[in-house]
């Protein structure tokens, strides 16, 4: 690039204005270069020397550069690191360049794609065993919208939800990109603001129609106007990405947020679902459980996970189908085994309908339909189907789910394994057409001639170190030793010279150019039939998308439930019962990622029971730290999380009422990135528990209010398990280190007392891990420390300070003397509504027009001290 306003210049300059907020990777022969700040940013992330290139305003342009052949490996890394890239290509060749505009034009670019985290469909640049989701999120008249496709696969759902329920909703499609209108401000901070019109329900639904060629989307299910508006801007998006080429999208499915278990961001992150607080999969419930053999169903099984059912005849369908592998290990693994050889159907097709599809893909998709097939026959003969297995079988039929004429074709035309390049050709069978054949034909003929012709040679100049080579530049050349070349220098020898080595000639023959001909020729005509074959292939798969997309879906369930039936019989877990009504039983329950990670070091995990019901529905459990309080507290949400997914539990038996929204909140101690105070945010969360949990909802709360002084702490955490007993009624486990809470028990008629019990023995604490009902007799705080390795001169010091402190509270009745005269939750809040009517009342009766300024004055002085009073 060189100074001032050259051609260059002025294109770079356009196209860096066309990309945006993206990085601008311009093509240069072998390279993508990047200047500016662009060159800066991705030198830093990848890692690469940042020079210089030319001038502009007079100061030297940064640049840095990657090649175009591993192009990929650094956009996945710029990718991952947040970035958007605007690719620009040439989209003419240097000559075509030159025939244009004379010896100096220079070589047009365009923008001719946008990769973006929401937008990959390459294999390199994808996890095979997670979805990876576009969203898009918009408000209509006080209802939110959202849209998300995975276009890797070509899924798509629309919902609408209350705007309270958004965050919660955006938490459970665990989109990688949102886009949102401009401005929008429920926007999360990281969205990408669109035009306001591009989120328009009339034009999302034309969209829609459009790509589907359909009249009425009546077909797919019931859309409102916001989940319209929203797949509105989530199309325009991908239209602008694509630069007009859009991707595999499936019809739009219709869902409710009612219809899956609610969580919110907190609750999914303290219950490390798909990844550990560390931000690893390892460690997390997904990665406990995941056995699933194929990468459709890993991203299936998180889908489950991340939104487990609230409807019972669903729950059952999937717990009859792992049920039923569960009791046939034979039949499992042969199923398992057919399809862990089986290539991942859904995300070739992604690719092949987003025009980035290969050879390679053409046979995955043969080889996984084929699969599909064989699979469906096996399961076909059994009489004793679950009826969710029958409902997918006829998508494994090849000619009944609608694409067996495709898979003949495609075994017809394809070779047995497809190159990922298409360019060099050789994909199409032998036996697929004739002419293509013939052609090849020729041109291993003129091979063969080539070297026959070779011993000719050598023979003709009696120069046994002939040989006849081959490069890029040259094409075909003869090469003789320098020592032996005079005799094919002669002018009659029949050879003309074209380059001379070190140590070596080269020549030319008329024979040896007409059989280069040939094959060059013959070449040419069979890369051409070829790619006319690919893109027939292509189409016929892409008029087939829907159908092979059902198929794959078919494939990722049955893994899911086999993976799942195999994860049971692996652990020993439990078929749970859903059910009406309010209980929560659960015998021998196991956390299953403390369990595995005790199992890795040789230990063994103490399973527990947890029996909550209407009548007691609130457990307050205590015990010394490291007790298992969390653990358990986990265990439970995550059994009920797992069976309204459809899976075993970790447990000897479960019986679960369903539960409509689930809760976790863990104490300040962490959450640090989030730039609120720890207190503020577990306050936060706190209270979006009180008011969104209803009679039916699950609560874990461990050890809330420890993030204050012990005053504040005790005092919020009394108030809060009260208003959970009294108002929300529902079913909670709560974890507390306050002793004093158990005075709860005397007033809270569904809230009973628990602890982990521990022992001293030979001054040595040991923890068991094992509920006990009551409340917990001491902390064993000190004990523990020492546990932990702090020192014993700190340890003595600490322990008599300990004794003066439980002195002064035996003399004066401790933290909670007092408390015995709280009146009771209920008590109070009535107490607070009448002191607000009587105030009310005072105000109604008030004749605001005839009051003279002081009296005015008096009576606010009246009604302040009254209400001051009632604080
Ligand atoms: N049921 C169990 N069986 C065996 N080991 C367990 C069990 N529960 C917990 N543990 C072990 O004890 C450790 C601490 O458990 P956990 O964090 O649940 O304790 P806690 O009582 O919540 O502690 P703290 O009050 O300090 O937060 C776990 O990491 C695990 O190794």
């Amino acid at each position: 690039m060189s100074s001032g306003a050259t051609p260059m210049m002025a294109q770079y300059l356009a196209l860096r204005e066309e990309a945006g907020e993206c990085l601008l990777f311009y093509r240069m022969g072998d390279f993508f270069e990047l200047f500016f700040e662009d060159a800066k940013i991705a030198s830093q992330v990848l890692d690469i020397a940042l020079t210089t290139r030319g001038e502009h305003n007079g100061t030297p342009i940064p640049m840095c550069g990657v090649p175009v052949h591993s192009a990929e490996s650094y956009l996945a890394r710029l990718i991952k690191a947040g970035c958007r890239v605007a690719i620009a290509e040439q989209t003419e060749t240097p000559a075509e360049a030159k025939k244009r505009g004379g010896s100096k034009a220079l070589v047009a670019r365009d923008i001719v794609r946008f990769v973006t985290a929401g937008t990959l469909t390459e294999e390199a640049l994808l996890e095979p065993r997670r979805a990876n989701v576009l969203a898009a999120a918009c408000e209509v008249r006080g209802a939110i919208g959202l849209a998300a496709c995975d276009i890797s696969t070509g899924q798509m759902v629309l919902e609408e939800c209350a705007p309270d329920r958004f965050l919660a909703s955006l938490a459970r499609l665990g989109a990688r990109e949102l886009v949102v209108q401009d401005g929008w401000e429920l926007a999360p901070e990281d969205a990408i603001g669109r035009s306001g019109h591009e989120f328009s329900s009339e034009g999302g639904e034309e969209r829609l129609k459009g790509i589907h060629g359909v009249s009425t989307l009546d077909g797919f299910g019931a859309f409102t106007r916001p989940m319209l508006a929203a797949a509105g801007g989530l199309i325009a998006y991908l239209d602008h990405v694509g630069r007009g080429a859009l991707p595999l999208l499936l019809p739009p499915e219709a869902r409710s947020g009612e219809a899956t278990l609610a969580m919110d961001e907190a609750t999914r992150a303290s219950l490390e679902i798909l990844e550990s607080a560390q931000g690893s999969r390892k460690g997390s419930l997904i990665d406990a459980v995941d056995r699933c053999v194929t990468g459709a169903g890993a991203r299936q099984l998180a889908e489950d996970l991340s939104a487990p059912l609230t409807d019972r005849p669903e729950i059952s369908a999937r717990l009859e189908l792992v049920g039923w592998l569960h009791e046939d290990p034979m039949l499992r693994e042969d199923l398992r085994a057919a399809l862990r050889a089986l290539p991942d159907v859904g995300r070739a097709l992604g690719r092949v309908v987003a025009g980035r599809g290969s050879p390679r893909d053409l046979g995955q998709l043969r080889d996984g339909l084929a699969g599909a097939h064989s699979i469906g026959g096996r399961l076909a003969g059994r009489a004793d189907l679950p009826v969710l297995l029958d409902s997918l079988l006829p998508a494994l039929g090849g000619h009944v789910a609608g694409w067996g004429a495709m898979v003949e074709h495609f075994t017809r035309a394809l070779v047995s394994a497809p190159p990922t390049e298409r360019g060099q050709g050789g994909f199409i069978a032998e036996g697929y057409d004739a002419s293509l054949d013939e052609l090849r034909v020729t041109s291993g003929n003129a091979r063969k001639a080539i070297a026959a012709l070779e011993a000719k040679y050598r023979e003709d100049t009696g120069v046994t170190a002939l040989k006849i080579k081959h490069n890029n530049v040259l094409g075909y050349f003869i090469e003789v030793p320098s020592r032996h070349a005079d005799t094919l220098m002669q002018a009659e020898s029949g050879f003309t010279h074209r380059q001379t080595m070190a140590g070596a000639m080269r020549f030319n023959a008329l024979a040896l150019h007409e059989e280069a001909s040939r094959i060059t020729e013959a070449g040419a005509h069979a890369l051409a039939a070829e790619e006319a074959h690919f893109e027939a292939l292509v189409e016929e798969a892409v008029a087939a998308r829907q159908v092979i997309a059902a198929t794959a879906a078919a494939l990722a369930r049955i893994d899911v439930a086999a993976g799942q039936a195999e994860r049971a019989a692996e652990g020993g877990w439990a078929r749970p019962e859903v059910v009406e009504g309010l209980s929560l039983e659960i015998e021998g329950g196991r956390h299953p990622v403390v369990e595995a990670a005790l199992k890795a070091q040789n230990e063994r995990f103490v399973a527990n029971d947890c029996r909550l019901a209407s009548h007691d529905r609130l457990w307050l459990i205590g015990g010394p730290n490291m007790g298992g309080k969390s653990t358990f507290l986990r265990q439970n949400a995550l059994i009920v999380l797992l069976a309204q997914a459809g899976g075993f539990v970790p447990a000897d038996a479960a019986r679960i009422g369903l539960v409509d929204r689930l809760f976790s909140r863990v104490g300040a101690s962490d959450n640090l990135a989030r730039g609120r105070s720890t207190f503020m945010v577990e306050m936060v969360e706190t209270a979006a528990i009180l008011s969104q949990a209803t009679e039916r909802s699950f609560v874990i709360l461990d050890e809330v209010g420890r993030g204050t002084s012990t005053y504040d702490g005790l005092a919020l955490a009394w108030a809060v398990a009260e208003a959970v007993h009294e108002t929300n009624r529902c079913r909670c486990l709560f974890a507390t280190h306050y002793h004093e809470m158990a005075r709860l028990a005397e007033t809270c008629e569904a809230l009973s007392l628990h602890h982990v019990r521990a022992r001293e023995w030979k001054g040595e604490l040991v923890l068991l891990h094992e509920l006990a009902e009551g409340a917990a007799d001491r902390s064993y705080g000190l004990a523990v420390a020492r546990l932990a390795g702090v020192p014993p001169k700190v340890i003595s010091r600490a322990k008599s300070v300990l004794e003066k402190l439980e002195k002064g509270r035996a003399e004066t009745g401790g933290l909670a003397a007092g408390l015995g005269e709280l009146p009771l939750f209920a008590a109070a809040e009535e107490a607070r509504e009448e002191a607000c009517d009587s105030l009310r009342e005072k105000l109604r009766d008030m004749d605001v027009d005839a009051l003279a300024p002081r009296d005015a004055l008096e009576i606010l002085y009246d009604l302040k001290r009254e209400a001051g009073t009632e604080d």
